[in-house]
């Protein structure tokens, strides 16, 4: 028998019980799922089933779980599946325990509030330069963990990583493409959240599916320019981690950053109900982003602007109206 491959997915929430789950089945790879709090780790190894995160969803017998940190020691590919500001201290938290050889990749799609940055770059700073990946693109956690068919894409500058991570990590059910832009697969991640909180938003307020048309396409147009201007290629989010999440994000209501948008559409927002919502913190990063860089960002800058309150629906509606005519 060939000797199975070590992958850990740290984070035990939705996306992390979801990509163990999925690779478990892979007989080439030996998956444990590391969380920090044991006792949902032992419930998790007992029940088969994360009823907090993936209702309905059975665990494959397969799947190893772990509270402890040393449980990284092993691995060679570790996946970080945790919310976006999360990442730096989870970085810290495990780097004394991660092999030499280990390639780590992160999960989340956002940008790190406090300085801007990519993800990839907040593993890079937190584990002395250890070049790491991102992975991001269209993929419920409970479509994924119930063997539905999906595609991701994974991106590392050296293809070489990106082509073994690709081929290593992907399933029968799950399938990832690799790239080398990890600036326009990031970004494509993080600004789909926002631009999905904006759909939401049409659909709350009763705007009309011609509007989250026109948004999905000027919201790729809003993408292309800052991908371009911070060095990635602006193809990229054409692709899977762009249009294709955009697409899923801005219109299906599994979402949560769909659902937060239209609970801000239609006024009916009463201090959030308590899910992860990305979008929500990269609103403002991206616009401070968009400002440094030169970036022309109207509709991340209205969602920014509507969340923090300055801005009200009719106003932003108004001013994305009434900007000059131009050409496509
Ligand atoms: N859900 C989905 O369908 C998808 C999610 N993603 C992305 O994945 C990321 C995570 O989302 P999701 O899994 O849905 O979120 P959840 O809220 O379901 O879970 C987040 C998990 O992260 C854990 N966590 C938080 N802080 C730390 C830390 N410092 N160290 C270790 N673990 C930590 C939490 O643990 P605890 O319970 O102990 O707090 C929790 O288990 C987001 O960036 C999201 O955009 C990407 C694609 C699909
Ligand atoms: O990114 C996702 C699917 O690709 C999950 O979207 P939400 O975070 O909006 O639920």
């Amino acid at each position: 028998m060939s000797v199975r491959q070590n992958v850990v997915v740290i984070g035990a929430g939705a996306f992390g019980t979801a990509l163990a789950a999925v690779m478990a089945l892979q007989e080439s790879l030996r998956v444990t799922l590391v969380g920090r709090n044991p006792i949902l780790m032992s419930d998790l190894r007992d029940l088969r089933s994360h009823d907090g995160s993936l209702p309905g969803v059975p665990l494959p017998d397969v799947l190893e779980f772990s509270a402890e940190p040393d449980a990284v020691s092993e691995a060679v590919f570790v996946l970080f599946a945790m919310p976006s500001q999360a990442q730096a201290d989870a970085a810290r938290h495990y780097a004394p325990y991660l092999a030499r050889q280990a390639a780590v990749v992160t999960c989340a799609k956002g940008l790190e509030r406090t300085s801007g940055a990519l993800l990839t770059e907040v593993l890079e700073r937190e584990l002395h330069g250890r070049p790491a990946a991102a992975l991001s693109g269209p993929g419920f956690a409970a479509d994924i963990a119930r063997g539905l068919p999906t595609a991701m894409t994974i991106a590392a500058s050296d293809t070489d990583l990106a082509e073994t991570l690709a081929q290593t990590l992907s399933t029968r059910t799950f399938r990832l493409y690799a790239s080398t832009d990890r600036t326009g697969v990031q970004l494509g991640g993080a600004l789909k959240n926002v631009l999905a909180i904006a759909c939401g938003i049409v659909e709350g307020a009763g705007l009309g599916e011609s509007a989250r048309a026109a948004l999905i396409s000027r919201g790729l147009a809003e993408m292309s320019r800052l991908v371009d201007r911070m060095g990635g290629r602006a193809e990229t989010v054409r692709g899977l981690s762009g249009l294709g999440d955009l697409v899923l994000t801005g219109t299906s209501h599994q979402s949560r950053n769909l659902r937060y948008g239209i609970a801000l559409g239609s006024q009916a927002h009463n201090g959030g109900s308590g899910d992860l919502v990305e979008g929500a913190h990269a609103a403002a990063v991206a616009a401070e982003l968009g400002k440094k860089q030169g970036v022309d960002l109207p509709i991340t800058n209205a969602v920014a602007d509507i969340i923090a309150g300055r801005l009200a629906i009719p106003a932003a509606v108004e001013q994305l109206m009434t900007r000059p005519i131009t050409t496509e």
